[in-house]
């Protein structure tokens, strides 16, 4: 089957327009996407360093306003990329949110290149104050100065994975990958099974480097350094590219899980584009442990695809990770798979694949996640170029399996939940932690 490719028509309503372009040098690197160079002014507390500021759509997300042209809509997504970026007016993604930012952008019809150029200049060379008081150049001290006291700790006997430059060093990836490794586009993918339709998974990480990694994340859990849970969903984990391994994780994407997923998704128009990723571990706890989280509700991801390794930490059970339909299909609702996570083991899967983890038995669990985006596919779903993930949806028919319903997401649970109270044993073990959004993205305008 030959790549799906993005191609965009020219014009769009919702396109922005290149009519003007910024002053500064800017380049497209793909349909509705443009790369702008943003030097900030000498007042800036960013004056030492050059942005490099993406502009396209977004519009993704479990949001469906946004999904749908919601009011107020933004026809563009600005994201500056780097991760040593700390602005009230700039989410954790990177994106702009400063309304005073999007006031002076959407004033006239046309959405200019030149125009968000100027703002941005305007944006990041202010010193805006955050709710608290504090400023962006506290702020970007603070993120920069929690992964530099961290890696000065030389966590996990100072692992080479914390440095700025790490990359994924093929020694620490299972011999089946080194193959793929040398020839990604080429050799044979015999070491990856499907037990399911969708669901890839193959070894990744030998034990020593699974060890290594909780090692880090153990060592900062042991720190009183600031931060953040992976989403919503989690009480426990971390945002892993505010621990200092940013680095890492863009090297897995661009090794391992973009060329993997342009191999096994060929018709997805995002597969050859995955450019961007949101990187965090979870962790769970069974209950006679003490507290900590023990499953994950059903959901889809905020993802194109993602990419799951179990790290482990000691022995445990149960805990397995529940496969339904793909969101928008009729099936979505239909359990396909169980399937066991297993120390060093990946499972690569769409975003829209509907999922969501067993209570843990025993013992503990930790994985390492990626989602894993496209920002020329959200570009171009955003301007109505191609459908997002997911739609157009087909109406929902057959079975509505027990298993796959999400209390957080599912308007009909409480009501499935009733008709099927004769599993009471499975519910009653059950508690659901509630799904809200990921972290706030672009589509969050
Ligand atoms: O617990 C797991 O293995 C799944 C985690 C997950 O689906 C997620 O964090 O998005
Ligand atoms: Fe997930």
């Amino acid at each position: 089957m030959a790549a799906a490719s993005l191609t965009l028509p020219q014009h769009h309503p919702l396109s922005l327009s290149l009519a003007a372009s910024p002053s500064g040098s800017w380049t497209s690197s793909a349909p509705g996407l443009a790369e702008i160079s943003i030097e900030p002014d000498s007042r800036s507390p960013y004056s030492c360093k050059t942005w490099l500021c993406l502009v396209g759509g977004a519009g993704l997300g479990a949001d469906e306003d946004v999904l749908f042209g919601g009011d107020p809509r933004r026809p563009v997504c600005v994201r500056v990329l780097g991760v040593e970026m700390s602005h009230p007016g700039i989410d954790d993604l990177g994106c702009v949110v400063d309304a005073k930012f999007w006031a002076a952008v959407l004033k006239d019809d046309e959405v200019t290149l030149a125009l968000i150029e100027k703002h941005l200049r305007i944006l990041l060379s202010v010193e805006a104050e955050t709710a608290d008081g504090s400023t962006p150049s506290d702020l970007t001290k603070q993120k920069v100065g929690t992964i530099t006291k961290f890696r000065n700790l030389k966590p996990a006997n100072n692992s080479a994975i914390l440095a700025s430059t790490a990359t994924l060093n093929p020694d620490h990836c299972h011999p089946d990958l080194s193959a793929f490794l040398s020839s990604p586009t080429t050799a044979s993918l015999d070491f990856i099974s499907s037990p399911t339709p969708g669901v890839y998974t193959f070894e990744l990480f030998p034990p020593p480097f699974c060890a290594e990694l909780v090692a880090i994340i153990d060592a900062f859990e042991a720190t009183t350094l600031p931060r953040r849970r992976p989403n919503t969903m989690n009480n426990y984990g971390l945002v892993l590219t505010e621990i200092g391994l940013e680095a890492y994780a863009t090297s897995l994407l661009e090794r391992i899980i973009a060329p993997l997923s342009a191999r096994l998704w060929p018709e997805e128009v995002f597969s050859t584009s995955l450019d961007a990723h949101h990187t965090f571990c979870v962790e769970y706890r069974a209950e006679e442990l003490g507290k900590g989280d023990r499953n994950l509700d059903m959901h889809h991801d905020a993802s194109e695809v993602t990419l799951n390794v179990c790290l482990g930490r000691g022995e445990f059970s149960a805990s397995g990770l529940r496969f339904c339909g793909e969101f928008g299909k009729a099936d979505h609702r239909q359990s396909k798979l169980q399937l066991q996570h297993s120390l060093g083991r990946a499972v690569l899967h769409l975003g829209r694949h509907r999922h969501g983890a067993d209570d843990i038995a025993s013992g503990e669990r930790v994985n390492l996640i990626v989602w894993a985006r496209s920002s020329a596919f959200r570009a171009a779903a955003a301007y109505g170029h191609v459908n997002p993930d997911g739609y157009p949806k087909k109406p929902e028919s057959g079975e509505v399996h027990q298993v796959c319903l999400s209390k957080a997401n599912d308007a009909d649970y409480e009501a499935r939940v009733k008709i099927t109270e004769t599993d009471t044993t499975t519910l009653a073990k059950r508690k659901y932690t509630p799904f809200s959004a990921p972290p706030k993205s672009c589509a969050k305008f």
